[in-house]
């Protein structure tokens, strides 16, 4: 039995601390609030996170970061993006051997447009870590707690490690596949965030199916052009942490970010949506950074730029779908001789 430690008590952090202990693991759930630790412990339930879920009694909750960290061989970082590198910050000082570091977050750094594991490189020494491997994957927390089937990717660039990681989650109702395209993997879980806030803007607005697989076609086409200009594997955007992640994030109304992109589309104002929601919306962030890092790369991202629009400018969410389907004719693909025979 390995002692676990998982950081991030919110939906996704509970629901893979549940995949855990299912696996026969010492899970250690930490989360900042004593309240919810103390309800996690003593009624075995997260009921703002993840209601009517009776989790299983092996999960200790803790506020402790030490007591999470102590003695673990494996960390899952489950944190929303923004609050990470405050945790890694603290944890660092409490960490007295290796561990392998898992993540299961989906955002880039507004900024430094940083991806998580570099985040993890940078704040935690080589001396600390043996590993640093992304899950990630269609997976909405309020399916996998009740063990309903999902399927998810673990990548590290060693896929010894990947397969290790492989291991400790998998399950019959867990499935874990392997991929060493980290950059892809990475890429693709945070971006799909960003189409996702479209389709639900599309939804809001009384637009229909054709509207809704333009946005996630197009949208894979963009997520794909970034992704590998930042040296990701395009094969992966055909994967389940590219395409299979973009259609459960446009589709499901368990997204947050589609639920989000729904109000929106519907007239509500940002800061009253988000406070509507009272769990993290990503993909708001996400479209700062992808924004900004795709002119600084000079890749072209239409639906992220008029969703930048509408979120941080004021622009009019029919208006920005007006744009989308205004702009210069142009080809499919841009290499046409990749389509010929
Ligand atoms: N939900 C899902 O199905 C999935 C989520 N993910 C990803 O997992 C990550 C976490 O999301 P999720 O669990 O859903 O989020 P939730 O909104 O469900 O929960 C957020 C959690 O983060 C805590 N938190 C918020 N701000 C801070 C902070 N500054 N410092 C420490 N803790 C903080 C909250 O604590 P408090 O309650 O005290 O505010 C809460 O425990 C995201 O990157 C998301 O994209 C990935 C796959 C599936
Ligand atoms: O990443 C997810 C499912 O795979 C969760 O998406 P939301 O954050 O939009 O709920």
């Amino acid at each position: 039995m390995n002692k676990i430690a998982v950081i991030g008590s919110g939906s996704w952090g509970t629901a893979l601390a549940l995949v855990l202990a299912d696996n026969n693991h010492s899970v250690f759930l930490w989360g900042r609030r004593a309240d919810q630790a103390a309800e996690i412990n003593t009624e075995h339930t997260n009921a703002r996170y993840l209601p009517g879920i009776m989790l299983p009694h092996e999960i200790k909750a803790t506020t402790s970061l030490k007591k999470a960290v102590d003695g673990a061989e494996v960390i899952v970082l489950v944190t929303p993006t923004k609050a990470l590198r405050e945790v890694l910050h603290e944890m660092k000082g409490h960490l007295e051997k290796p561990a392998v570091f898992v993540h299961a977050s989906k955002g880039i750094e507004p900024g430094t447009y940083k991806r998580i594991s570099e985040i993890i490189e940078e704040e935690i020494p080589d001396s600390l870590r043996t590993a640093v491997a992304v899950l990630s994957g269609p997976s909405h927390a309020e399916e996998v707690s009740l063990r309903q089937p999902t399927t998810v990717t673990v990548s590290c660039e060693d896929i010894k490690r990947a397969e290790q990681v492989q291991d400790l989650f998998i399950n019959q109702n867990f499935r874990v596949y392997t991929n060493p395209d980290v950059i892809g993997v990475e890429l693709g879980g945070a971006l799909k965030n960003i189409i996702a806030l479209g389709a639900g803007m599309s939804d809001g607005l009384g637009y229909g199916d054709n509207a809704k697989a333009a946005l996630i076609t197009r949208g894979l086409a963009e997520i794909a052009r970034l992704g590998t200009s930042m040296g990701a594997n395009p094969l992966t955007f055909a994967g389940l942490t590219g395409i299979g992640d973009l259609i459960v994030t446009c589709t499901s109304v368990h997204s947050r970010n589609w639920r989000a992109g729904n109000m929106l589309g519907k007239g509500i104002a940002l800061e009253e949506v988000l406070s509507q929601m009272g769990m993290v919306v990503e993909g708001v962030r996400t479209t700062k950074a992808a924004y900004e890092l795709a002119r600084s790369v000079d890749v072209e991202m239409p639906i992220t730029n008029v969703l930048y629009e509408v979120l941080f400018n004021g622009k009019e969410p029919k208006q920005a779908v007006d744009e989308l389907m205004k702009r210069s004719r142009t080809h499919e693909v841009e290499d046409l001789s990749s389509l010929r025979a």
